[in-house]
């Protein structure tokens, strides 16, 4: 070990030496680094144990597999070590979530596009059969994937009047895939689904209440924690293996879809997202986003 010290300090000594003065000087003046910020950020309470997962990729929350990976990991997490419940929420005053990252299906060689869809799926599976309480904090806009991951909690109180929510695919050109159906169904009936769905429609907050696509409207950040803890504590005296399987046998069918059809559903996604039509649609979605 010495030895390795020794002829490494060496090299470096030698190195400073033969070192121009200037090359020095720019050295010194380099910034350190900039430190890796996380995607999704997690803070337990001490008290009451309950996590808040926020969504943390300015500017819209728009979700590309690295921040999927990071909530994934942080649900597993949360899941090893019993939590109590989690409420998920956004960093940005306006946006829960605008959806999946459509630059990550946008002319994406196909090993991408398919890590891509993998790890949707199971970040998804993870969140919408977790052990513990879920609620999700719509604090912003939450439209297709960020309505998807808000249905996929067990309680969603929506900050309102102004934001909207929805499953918007259809108007993308694009479809819902069978378990975004499944969790639109779960919360608001079949007739509002496919009536939702076929339109593509965004629900502004009170529509939403109205529907019952949010349980809760509140007017800021604050009323939203405060009544997504108030949820969550009512689990404190219910044991939580019956807890855990309840929700599991409730939302048995879609957890079924899932783990039944994980393959198919990710070769139907490829065929279909790969489509010249369909990319000719994502490529002029992107550009009336960019344009607004
Ligand atoms: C029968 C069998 C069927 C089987 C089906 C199987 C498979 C189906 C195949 C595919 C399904 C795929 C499912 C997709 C679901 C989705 O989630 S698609 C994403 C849909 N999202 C949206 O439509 C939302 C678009 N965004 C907005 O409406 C707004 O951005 C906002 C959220 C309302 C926020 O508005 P705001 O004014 O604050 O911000 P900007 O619009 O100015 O945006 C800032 C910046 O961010 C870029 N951006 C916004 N959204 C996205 C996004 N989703 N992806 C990528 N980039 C996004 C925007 O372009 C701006 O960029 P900049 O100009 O470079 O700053």
């Amino acid at each position: 070990m010495a030895v390795v010290y020794r002829s490494w300090k060496a090299l470096t000594q030698n190195a400073i030496l033969t070192r121009s003065v200037s090359n020095s000087l720019r050295l010194y003046s380099q910034k350190p680094p900039a430190p890796v910020v996380p995607l999704v950020n997690v803070e337990v309470d001490d008290k009451s144990g309950v996590a808040v997962v926020t969504l943390n990729r300015p500017p819209v929350n728009s979700l590309n597999t690295p921040l999927l990976t990071e909530l994934g990991a942080a649900i597993k997490n949360l899941e090893d070590n019993k939590s109590r419940g989690m409420i998920l929420t956004s960093s940005s005053d306006t946006v829960f979530s605008a959806g999946l990252d459509i630059l990550e299906m946008y002319n994406t060689p196909k090993d991408q596009l398919s890590a891509f869809w993998t790890t949707l799926q199971s970040t998804w599976l993870s969140l919408y059969r977790s052990s513990f309480p879920t609620v999700a904090a719509i604090n912003g806009h939450s439209p297709a994937g960020g309505c998807l991951l808000a249905l996929s909690c067990e309680y969603r109180v929506m900050v309102g009047p102004k934001f909207s929510i929805g499953l918007n695919e259809t108007q993308l050109g694009i479809v819902a895939p069978p378990w975004f159906v499944i969790c639109m169904r779960d919360v608001i009936g079949h007739r509002q689904t496919e009536l939702a769905l076929t339109t593509g429609r965004l629900f502004s907050a009170p529509e939403a209440l109205k529907i019952g696509l949010i349980d809760s409207m509140v007017s800021n950040k604050a009323e939203a924690m405060a009544e997504a803890q108030k949820f969550i504590t009512q689990f404190a005296k219910i044991p939580p293996l019956a807890r855990k399987l309840t929700k599991e046998s409730v939302r048995g069918e879609g957890i079924r879809y899932m783990e039944d059809n994980m393959i198919d559903d990710l070769q139907i996604f490829m065929d279909l997202v790969t489509q010249p039509k369909i990319q000719k649609g994502l490529e002029m979605y992107l550009a009336t986003l960019k344009k607004k």
